[in-house]
């Protein structure tokens, strides 16, 4: 075995110094994550054959329509999380309001909050393309064995003790960082393990890449359009290639790996664009900035956004760190 087929486990245990709080800690959140995706990716990778394609006939708190297996991974993440007895609270893309956990029984030591995006790129799921789950854990900042509150939640990116999410895809990974760069563990199916397959994931400083929809251009800011406009030029090391595969996780994992920017702007369709901050942009711009990429709203640094609800959305600008600051500046010039 070369140093790069470690499991999972084995790999949380060798770096547990790294993780500011008792490791054992971190390997309960871990493991019930590892546990949650390998149940949804058993469904997902047999999505046709059985009743989980389609909406589920429901809308949830952002006015979608609930697909059946957001309902399921949902589900799924919510109960591995409940039983790891470590975390005091969840909030989820599909939940209105954070579930609160054992937060009758004053004995109990959960320090920690998830939110999660169960099910990213809903869109795609019928359709074989695809699609991920994210993740991203805060410690509490409420007393311990008190109630948890929103508080505990609304806190900035910066905040976070971990991150990560699970693609998937052509194979099955999950991606994850404690603030001490960035790994990949892939799927071995046959035996439900997760090996490190991508040690030490770097954003290539500048890629050929950029990921928007395009089909929604004539609502983008100026800046924006003037930036797509950049990137099609003859120019240079330009025009890049324009992929969009219109599920972020997948967007993004490709651009880590090729180098590449991802883009979803405020527009006169969505005044604060679409992705929401908590379970979307917070824990993939902690992975970004963690791989030597950047992420901002156009303007400044996702991390330190200060969150004022739960659902609020944000536009976001990830990926390669000059592509993302050569955008900032197109921006800069309408600000
Ligand atoms: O279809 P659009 O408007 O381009 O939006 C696609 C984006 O919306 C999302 O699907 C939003 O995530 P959910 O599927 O979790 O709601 C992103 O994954 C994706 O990048
Ligand atoms: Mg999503
Ligand atoms: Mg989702």
């Amino acid at each position: 075995m070369t140093k790069k087929n470690k499991t999972l486990g084995e790999f949380i245990i060798e770096n547990q110094a790294e993780f500011q709080y008792s490791s054992g800690e971190l390997s309960k959140l871990i493991n019930a994550i590892r546990l949650a995706a390998k149940v949804v990716n058993h469904e997902v990778n047999k999505a046709g054959l059985i009743d989980i394609l389609g909406a589920a006939g429901d809308t949830n708190v952002q006015g979608e329509s609930q697909q059946k297996l957001d309902v399921l991974a949902n589900e799924k993440f919510i109960q591995a999380l409940k039983n790891r007895e470590i975390v005091c609270g969840i909030a989820s893309e599909e939940e209105e309001d954070f579930i609160s956990i054992n937060s009758q029984d004053h004995r109990h030591q959960n320090k920690y909050v998830v939110l999660i995006d169960p099910l990213d790129g809903s869109s795609n799921i019928d359709v074989n393309v695809s699609v991920g789950t994210i993740f991203s854990i805060y410690r509490r900042v409420t007393p311990i064995g008190t109630p948890v509150t929103l508080e505990d939640f609304l806190q900035p990116g910066v905040n976070q003790v971990a991150a990560g999410y699970i693609i998937y895809g052509t194979s099955t990974m999950l991606v994850y960082t404690t603030g001490h760069g960035v790994n990949g563990f892939t799927l071995n199916p046959a035996i439900g393990t997760f090996y490190l397959s991508h040690p030490n994931m770097t954003f290539p400083q500048t890629g050929k890449i950029y990921s928007i929809n395009e089909g929604n251009y004539i609502h983008f800011p100026q800046g924006v359009k003037d930036y797509i406009k950049y990137c099609q030029m003859e120019e240079g090391d330009r025009p890049y290639t324009s992929r969009y595969i219109g599920s972020l996780v997948s967007d993004f994992h490709r651009n880590m790996i090729k180098g590449g920017i991802y883009i979803y702007p405020k527009s006169s369709l969505n005044s604060d664009g679409k992705l929401r901050l908590l379970y979307e942009c917070n824990p993939m711009a902690l992975l970004a900035e963690q791989a030597g990429g950047k992420a901002s709203d156009g303007y400044g640094r996702i991390l330190e956004i200060e969150p004022t609800e739960l659902h609020q959305r944000v536009p976001f600008f990830c990926g390669s760190l000059k592509m993302v600051e050569k955008a900032e500046e197109f921006m800069a010039r309408y600000a």
